[in-house]
């Protein structure tokens, strides 16, 4: 599954609370997650509603909040001791870290020290685990999930630390390294990103950019509080499927690559594994040694195949291994023309291929099946049989 999130009209916490529900994710998911953390009742309340010409889902943090201030410290600790998901916990921490750390550089202090204002009440911190909770639902992170580049508004917005230009400080420090622009072209002059907002958006990113191949199968429009004239106060989330091949604007036969991680498949299994991924088609397949999270010893499985028989060569990744999901990319190849010819060592014909670079051999490799079949015939070591081949191979050489 892959998501992209169109902030083109900006983002806010309630915004993608929004989204999230209006794709699908049901409000008891976030709520769940709020009650966790909340020291004090927070109710979530999903409504239909129009921004500009749109229809869109606006969530309502309702809550009573006794605390007007709270420290990264004191946000922290709450995170910790509620009972979440380790999940949710970690990317809410995730967020809210960064937060700390945008804070502390816009006031020139030490993160640990930031003391927050509106980003730290109760209604910021319920958006942020509600948002947490609510990409934990849709799996974000073993998914893609790949944010346009983010409309931040223009003019100043009134704030706890005075007026402040927009963006505000501590969203242009989250919005370091990743596409935003002052905007959109007729927008009203005002924030269209909050600090809340740009936290989640580059914490749940996995890339930056327009909307990747995607077989769409949800889609949710999060409703900003405010519904200026002649703008669409609204941020998207589309949900949906890696496109198949034939979707993709390359040619159908472009090469992919597929990989996936595993840690939990018999060793003994995967040299049947590589075998029937090759059978099904796989120019190569093949095998790296990893670390995975938990501390536990993985590989992850790598896989070649033209677009053509991808379906195939999922279909054994699938049957064949544990994994239940895989990602995919175009990949572009670079072949050297190739060529048999033959060979004899002590009578028996060996295999060789030839590869051209612009007409010029480079390199005249024996078949090593053929060598080691020669061997047996023969009676000889394959070590002494593969240097014969490789010295008669050593004429086709031209480069
Ligand atoms: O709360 C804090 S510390 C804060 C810092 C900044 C800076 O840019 S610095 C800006 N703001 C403003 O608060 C409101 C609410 O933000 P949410 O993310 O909670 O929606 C928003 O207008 C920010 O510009 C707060
Ligand atoms: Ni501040």
């Amino acid at each position: 599954m892959t998501l992209w999130v169109d902030a083109s009209s900006g983002a806010s916490g309630d915004m993608l609370l929004g989204a999230l529900v209006g794709a699908g994710v049901p409000l008891e998911v976030l709520q769940t997650a709020v009650d966790a953390i909340a020291p004090e009742p927070v109710g979530l309340r999903a409504e239909q509603v129009r921004r500009g010409a749109l229809a869109a889902t606006r969530v309502h943090v309702d809550v009573d909040d006794s605390v007007h201030h709270r420290t990264w410290r004191d946000v922290r600790a709450l995170l910790e001791a509620a009972d979440l998901a380790d999940g949710v916990r970690a990317t809410a921490l995730a967020a809210f870290g960064r937060l700390a750390v945008a804070e502390a550089r816009v006031h020139g202090t030490d993160p640990e020290d930031v003391h927050f204002h509106e980003v730290g009440a109760l209604d910021a911190i319920a958006d942020v685990v509600g948002a947490a909770a609510g990409f934990e639902h849709l799996g974000h992170r073993d998914r893609a999930v790949v944010v346009s580049p983010v409309a931040v508004g223009s003019g100043s917005v009134r704030s706890a630390h005075g007026t402040l230009p927009v963006p505000p400080p501590a969203v242009a420090e989250l919005l370091r390294g990743v596409p935003s622009y002052a905007g959109p072209p007729g927008s009203p002059a005002m924030e269209l990103c909050t600090p809340t907002g740009a936290a989640l958006l580059t914490t749940v990113a996995t890339g930056w950019g327009p909307q990747p191949p995607l077989v769409t199968t949800a889609i949710g429009v999060g409703a900003g509080g405010r519904d200026p004239e002649g703008h669409a106060n609204v941020l998207r989330l589309l949900v949906g499927e890696t496109a198949p091949h034939h979707a993709h604007p390359h040619g159908t036969d472009d090469p992919l690559l597929l990989e996936t991680n595993v840690d939990d498949l018999d060793p003994r299994v995967w040299p049947a594994v590589i075998a029937a991924l090759l059978a099904a088609g796989a120019s190569d397949a093949w095998l790296t040694p990893i670390l995975m999270k938990k501390g536990r010893p993985a590989h992850t499985l790598s896989v070649l195949v033209s677009g053509s028989r991808a379906g195939a060569v999922r279909a054994v990744v699938f049957r064949e291994t544990s994994a239940i999901g895989l990602r995919e990319q175009p990949v572009t190849k670079h072949a050297l023309d190739r060529e048999i010819v033959s060979v004899e060592v002590g009578g028996q014909p060996v295999a060789v291929k030839l590869a051209r670079h612009e007409g010029v051999v480079v390199n005249a490799q024996p078949e090593y099946d053929d060598v080691a079949r020669a061997a047996a015939a023969l009676g000889r070591p394959v070590a002494e049989v593969l240097a014969d081949a490789a010295a008669a191979s050593r004429r086709f050489v031209t480069g």
